[in-house]
């Protein structure tokens, strides 16, 4: 695990919290996008090494809308930088942590992604995220 690619935030309003964002942080979100497979709106932001990932849900079967049912707005996921997804995958799953997908898929800026099961990481839903090229 290289860094913390980005820290996943679940929001009700992305018009809302990307104003709220830009004001938190000074920096203006350099990227809207959606992803239809996840059923989800994202807005990014540059902080440093880091990111943050505003998290809207498109519809009622998003994953992000049921957290939302569920925890309210929020911190959802933490996910981390890897130099070679396939082999981490191989890796985690071999010391018995549950991969959420089988392959890794597209997620968004760029990036082929997997999620853990946050039952196996002390309750955090943990991305891996590698750079498609
Ligand atoms: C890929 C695009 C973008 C990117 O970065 O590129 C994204 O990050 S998209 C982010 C949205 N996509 C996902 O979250 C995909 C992975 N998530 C899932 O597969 C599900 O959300 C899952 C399996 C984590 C939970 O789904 P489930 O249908 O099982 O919902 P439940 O409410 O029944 O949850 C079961 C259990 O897990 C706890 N939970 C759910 N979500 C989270 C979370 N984000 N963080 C921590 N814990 C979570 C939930 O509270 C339940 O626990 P329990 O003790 O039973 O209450
Ligand atoms: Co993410």
């Amino acid at each position: 695990m290289n860094k913390v690619e980005h820290i996943g935030i679940a929001v009700s309003s992305m018009e809302n919290s990307i104003a709220l964002f830009e004001k938190l942080l000074n920096t203006p979100c350099y990227k809207q996008e959606k992803v239809e497979s996840e059923a989800v709106n994202t807005a990014f932001f540059q902080t440093g090494q880091t990111k943050i990932e505003l998290l809207e849900a498109l519809n009622e079967q998003s994953p992000v809308a049921k957290f939302l049912a569920k925890k309210g707005e929020g911190i959802h996921h933490i996910a981390f930088e890897v130099a070679d997804i396939k082999a981490e995958m191989k890796r985690l799953q071999a010391e018995g942590f549950v991969l959420l997908n089988e392959a890794p898929k597209r997620g968004a800026d760029n990036k082929w992604v997997c999620f853990l099961h946050p039952k196996n990481t002390n309750g955090v839903l943990v991305e891996l995220c590698q750079d498609a090229g």
